[in-house]
């Protein structure tokens, strides 16, 4: 089970609106949300995460409705959030910090922390349980706010630009827990880099002024590339076609 986004409208206050009349059908899988500056990917993140509300239409899972008041909570509960900066939460350790993620999202305190342990196994910070959540780097930071989706387990977890900032070290680091964590929830990841496409998604949503310009596998996106086009620069010629209109 997926979200679905049908014939949303959304407009900041007072301004033109950013997303009209748009219908997604998220696959489930790992899904990567591409796109210039200001495309509304990060507008679209926060109607699928139910921090935004569409002014018409809908998104929904299964049958919750982020616009209806009483079904956020079970929403939530089930859509896992990773902004851009995760922020340790002060005097929090590392396990705690998951736990109390998992306590907000609607656990008892108990499930909530027995949970907390094999989170932050899942994503390698185990051996940092006792550490202080503000003592950790900005890459162990992105993988704690992804054990804190872990705790509850989310059915489907939504990433705002995760690698942005990271080296190359720790941009492997997480392909790889995206590729270990793919089984358990589906992923929609919003990011600038073309250069992992092929490995790491399934699927690819190209939004342009809150247009979506492409909405399909992996593979066919990259077919858009010109023939003699090498196989590590694909996804950017494809990319790039699409924005300018020339695939
Ligand atoms: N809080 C806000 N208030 C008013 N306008 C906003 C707000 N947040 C974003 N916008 C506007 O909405 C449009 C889409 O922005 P959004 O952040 O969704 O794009 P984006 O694709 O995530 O961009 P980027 O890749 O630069 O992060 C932009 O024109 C932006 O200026």
């Amino acid at each position: 089970m997926t979200i679905h986004v049908s014939r949303c409208y959304f407009a900041y206050r007072r301004r033109e609106p950013i997303l009209q009349d748009l219908t997604l059908d998220l696959p489930s899988g790992c899904l990567v949300l591409l796109g210039p500056n200001g495309a509304g990917k990060s507008t679209l993140l926060g109607l699928l995460a139910s921090g935004l509300i569409p002014s018409a239409g809908s998104v929904t899972l299964g049958d919750l409705d982020t616009r209806r008041r009483g079904d956020l909570r079970p929403y939530r509960q089930q859509v896992g959030w990773l902004p851009q900066q995760v922020a340790p939460v002060p005097g929090l350790r590392v396990r705690e910090q998951a736990a109390y993620a998992g306590w907000l999202k609607g656990l008892s305190r108990r499930e909530a922390w027995d949970r907390s342990l094999d989170a932050i196994k899942q994503v390698g910070l185990h051996e940092l349980a006792e550490r202080s959540a503000a003592q950790l780097s900005g890459g162990q930071l992105r993988r704690l706010g992804i054990a804190q989706t872990m705790v509850h387990s989310a059915r489907v977890v939504l990433m705002d630009e995760p690698t942005a900032g990271l080296d190359p070290t720790q941009r492997r680091v997480f392909r790889g827990l995206l590729e270990d964590l793919k089984n358990q929830a589906s992923f929609v990841v919003s990011t600038h880099q073309t250069d992992d496409l092929e490995d790491s998604y399934d699927s690819v949503i190209l939004l342009d002024r809150g247009n979506v310009l492409f909405q399909g596998p992996t593979v066919s996106f990259l077919d858009l590339a010109p023939h003699q086009v090498a196989s590590g620069r694909r996804a950017e010629a494809a990319y790039a076609g699409l924005v300018k209109g020339e695939a």
